[in-house]
């Protein structure tokens, strides 16, 4: 597997190695050992979360506060385009955020740290994404930014009006106290 750094501190861009033969395909979509010791990281999974849905979806941007996760996401159906937004206050990458295409396709994967925002729009008909995360779901530490935050203000590949959840679009629990050291 190749890591490379994004302009975000932490983010850093996995590309797994494939193995094709005339039956098809075989990746290692994680390996403990390979993953410390390309991302220089000791991380423990807890979790692996795995969501299916229908282009022009966007999920997030979410984060907890006081159990933040970890997340290594990627793609095994359709694509999707992929942001996070370091919320660690003496990051020199605060406020900022990096978008990439993840896909089936091109079997890219990110790894998050703890100390983002992130979220997803789907671009093709539809998408399964699947990801491992360093700490539980906890509803009661779940945070959100806006997807059209002007701020941020993300370059979502939009092609007319994103779906989003009924509690996405009720406005976010976002305390700017709250955010990562
Ligand atoms: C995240 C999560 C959700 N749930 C339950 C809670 C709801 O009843 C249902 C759907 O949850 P939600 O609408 O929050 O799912 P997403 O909008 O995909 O949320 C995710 O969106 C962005 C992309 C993220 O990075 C986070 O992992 C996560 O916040 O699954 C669980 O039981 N466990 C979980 O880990």
């Amino acid at each position: 597997m190749k890591a490379t750094s994004t302009s975000l501190p932490g983010v850093l861009l996995i590309e797994p190695r494939v193995f094709g033969d005339e039956r098809g395909f075989f990746f290692e979509s994680y390996n403990r050992a390979a993953f410390a010791a390309a991302t220089d990281t000791q991380v423990e999974f807890v979790q692996d979360n795995h969501s299916r849905s229908l282009q022009h979806v966007l999920r997030g941007l979410h984060y907890q506060i006081c159990q933040p996760q970890g997340k290594l996401v990627r793609v095994v159906a359709g694509e999707v385009f992929d942001v996070a937004v370091d919320l660690r206050r003496r990051s020199p990458g605060f406020g900022r955020w990096v978008g990439y295409r993840l896909s089936a396709e091109n079997r890219h994967q990110l790894w998050i740290p703890g100390g983002f925002a992130h979220g997803f729009l789907v671009l093709s008909e539809y998408a399964e994404f699947l990801y491992k995360t360093t700490a539980y779901y906890a509803p009661e530490y779940e945070r959100c930014i806006r997807w059209d935050d002007s701020d941020l203000a993300i370059d979502w590949p939009l092609d007319g009006r994103p779906l989003i959840s009924a509690k996405d679009q009720a406005g976010c629990a976002f305390n700017e106290a709250e955010l990562f050291p």
